[in-house]
């Protein structure tokens, strides 16, 4: 008797992973990039201006001006198969599901969706559900938790959530900025950059920025990229004068946090710092803000003010020891569910 009523993993379904990334527009090009950061830009976690007043720069201002500008630098990065962002995160979930199909064979489902743009948050619970999911594990691909990646992923969770009579029972991973398969899986990228290249003076984090008021009210976002990066630092045995940490892509004129990387890095040759890698522990994959951003951009920053050798270390991409570090991630949220 009690065989037949018990709640098994098998007759509760597959376990669903939804991993998330930001998003990308669909093509290089003016219309794209107006659509895309039309939905971006209007996210009230991301842009926190009265909602009226915003309303009348972002239509009347911004989306003027910066699709174009936008869409000539992803131009910069795009590839014959689309964004990268896109590829890598759906390689990403390719990887992922084969790791875990290691250990649990059928019974862990993956598949990976953007907070913008496509493919959405609810086609990928959608996906999910139609595989048999009645569990889910949500892991935005934000290492640092802050309010306009994380909590605005969950907001759209829930709004995906307002539409279903039956809901996943869920679990969300808030960050795993400290996570010691994520550490090892950067510090291991630094290393391996080392046995090709002679170690430059300077090991310089950088990651995304936003608005310094996001911090003041308790975003731990700040905090979270300052540990990663010790905790990187530490594993690499680095003195502290080695390696610092800044934020990148400002955007409007509000203080976002600081120090800004484009000014560091104008700075550094002056103070006798001409050789430089960088890395971006923020992004899980390469993407417009770090190929174009710090792999060109930044890098003509350095060397125009007297710099000489200028290093960008890719993001963790698809690589094997990032798909291990996810694996474990995961796993670790799988506890009840699946033995
Ligand atoms: C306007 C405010 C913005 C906040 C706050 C913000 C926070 C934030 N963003 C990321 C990660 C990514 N951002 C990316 C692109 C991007 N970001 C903003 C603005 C804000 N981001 C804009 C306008 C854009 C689009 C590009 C441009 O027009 O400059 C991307 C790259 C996407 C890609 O397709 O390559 C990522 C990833 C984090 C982690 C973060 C908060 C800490
Ligand atoms: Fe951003
Ligand atoms: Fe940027």
């Amino acid at each position: 008797m009690s065989s037949t009523i018990s709640a098994s993993s098998s007759n509760r379904g597959p376990v669903g992973v939804l991993i998330t990334n930001l998003g990308t527009p669909d093509a290089p090009t003016t219309g794209a990039l107006r659509r895309y950061l039309k939905q971006f830009l209007s996210d009230p976690r991301v842009v926190e201006v009265p909602r009226l007043l915003w309303w009348f720069i972002l239509n009347g201002i911004i989306l003027n001006v910066r699709p174009s500008r936008s869409a000539a630098a992803y131009r910069e990065v795009w590839t014959d198969e689309g964004s990268p962002l896109l590829l890598n995160t759906r390689d990403q979930a390719g990887g992922l599901q084969a790791a875990l199909a290691k250990t649990y064979g059928d019974d862990v489902v993956v598949e990976f969706a953007m907070r913008y743009g496509s493919p959405a948050i609810g086609e990928g619970i959608e996906a999910l559900w139609q595989r048999g999911a009645r569990r889910l594990v949500v892991l935005p691909l934000y290492p640092q938790y802050s309010g306009p990646t994380t909590a605005s992923t969950f907001d759209a969770l829930a709004a995906d959530f307002q539409a279903r009579r039956w809901l996943p029972e869920t679990r969300f991973i808030s960050d795993y900025h400290d996570h010691p398969a994520y550490i090892e899986a950067l510090a291991d990228s630094v290393r391996q950059h080392w046995e090709q290249h002679e170690r430059a003076q300077r090991l310089q984090f950088s990651y995304h920025g936003e608005p310094q008021s996001y911090v003041d009210k308790g975003d731990p976002y700040y905090d979270q990229c300052l540990a990663t990066s010790r905790l990187v630092a530490q594993a690499l045995g680095l003195a502290d004068s080695d390696w610092d940490v800044s934020f990148q892509s400002r955007f409007g004129r509000d203080p976002w946090l600081q120090p800004y990387t484009d000014e560091t890095l104008k700075s550094l040759p002056g103070q006798g710092i001409r050789s430089l890698q960088i890395l971006c522990p923020g992004f899980s994959s390469d993407c417009l803000e770090t190929v174009e951003e710090i792999g060109i951009e930044n890098r003509d920053y350095f060397l125009e003010a007297g710099g000489e050798r200028y290093e960008y270390i890719p993001c963790l991409n698809a690589g094997p020891a990032h798909i291990e570090a996810l694996r474990q991630i995961v796993a670790g949220n799988l506890g009840g569910w699946l033995p």
